[in-house]
C-alpha cells in the first residue's frame, strides 16, 4: 500500500513541503524545519565603500538594497522557524590558511592579488579581526544563529557546514548574500552535489564583476543546479504557511 503523503504542498517535481515557493524553473516546496537560509559573506569586504571588493575595482553601489533585502529574509526566516547561518570568508592575520603560491587560492584571489599590488594594505583585506572581515552593521547573527568562517569560496569546502546541516536533517537551503558568481553559487553547486536542494533569493544576492554575472550565474543555477526565487515570494510563501497553521 503507498504510503500517506504528508499534509502541504506537491511541487512540479513531486517534492512534499508545508511551503510552496513560487520559483524558476518551476516552484518548489519545502518544510522550514528542513530548511537553512545562508547569508554568504555580508561582510564590509563585500558590501562597502572601501572595503576589499571596492579596493579591487569592484562596483559595491548598489549593495544597500541588497543588505535591506537580506535582512527582510532574516526575520522572514526567523518568524517561520527557519534555521539562519551566516558566512564570513577569510584567512588569519598572517595569511597561512590563504595559501602560499603553491595554492590556485594565492594566485587568483583578488585581495590577495590587491595586497600584493599595494604593500601598505597588507593584513587589511578579509583578515580576521578587521573591519573588512566583519559583518555589515545592518545585519547582526542573533542567538540561535550558526556563524561559520570559511577560507574558500565554497562553504562547503574545510568548514563543518555539512555536518551541521546533517546533523538537524536540513535539506533544503535558501541564499542570500554576495557575490552570487562566486561563493553563492560555489556553495549552491557544492550543495547540490551533497543532496542539498538550493534556492537562491536574486534580489537578496550582488555579483562581483558586471551585471551580465549576476545574469548568468542565475540562469547557471535555475538551468542546472537549483531554483531562483526572490524575498517578497519567500515572505509571502513562509507567512501563508504560518497562515494556514493558526487554528480557526
Ligand atoms: N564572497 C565571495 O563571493 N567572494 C568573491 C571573491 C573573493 O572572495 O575574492
Amino acid at each position: 500500500m503507498e504510503a500517506e503523503a504528508p499534509a502541504g504542498y506537491r511541487d512540479p517535481s513531486g517534492r512534499h513541503g508545508a511551503v510552496a515557493l513560487p520559483a524558476r524553473p518551476e516552484p518548489i516546496a519545502f518544510d522550514a524545519d528542513t530548511t537553512a537560509l545562508i547569508v554568504v559573506d555580508m561582510q564590509n569586504a563585500y558590501a562597502t565603500k572601501g572595503g576589499y571588493l571596492d579596493l579591487a575595482g569592484f562596483d559595491v553601489s548598489a549593495t544597500g538594497p541588497v543588505i535591506e533585502r537580506i535582512a527582510r529574509a532574516v526575520a522572514a526566516a526567523r518568524a517561520a522557524g527557519i534555521r539562519v547561518i551566516w558566512f564570513q570568508n577569510g584567512w588569519d592575520p598572517d595569511y597561512v590558511e590563504a595559501g602560499g603560491p603553491g595554492s590556485p587560492n594565492w594566485h587568483k584571489s583578488n585581495a590577495l592579488k590587491t595586497m600584493r599590488r599595494r604593500p601598505g594594505m597588507n593584513g587589511r583585506l578579509l583578515a580576521k579581526g578587521t573591519w573588512d572581515y566583519a559583518l555589515v552593521d545592518a545585519l547582526r547573527p542573533e542567538p540561535g544563529d550558526i556563524v561559520l568562517a570559511k577560507p574558500r569560496y565554497s562553504g562547503f569546502y574545510n568548514t563543518p557546514l555539512d555536518s551541521m546541516l546533517r546533523a538537524r536533517g536540513i535539506r533544503t537551503l535558501v541564499f542570500t548574500g554576495i557575490a552570487t558568481n562566486v561563493c553563492v553559487e560555489s556553495t549552491l553547486r557544492d550543495g547540490y552535489h551533497r543532496e542539498y536542494f538550493g534556492i537562491v533569493l536574486a534580489d537578496a544576492t550582488h555579483q562581483a564583476g558586471p551585471p551580465a554575472l549576476q545574469e548568468g550565474a542565475l540562469l547557471n543555477i535555475e538551468t542546472f543546479f537549483g531554483w531562483v526565487s526572490d524575498v517578497a515570494a519567500f515572505e509571502a510563501a513562509l507567512h501563508s504557511d504560518e497562515a494556514r497553521r493558526i487554528p480557526v
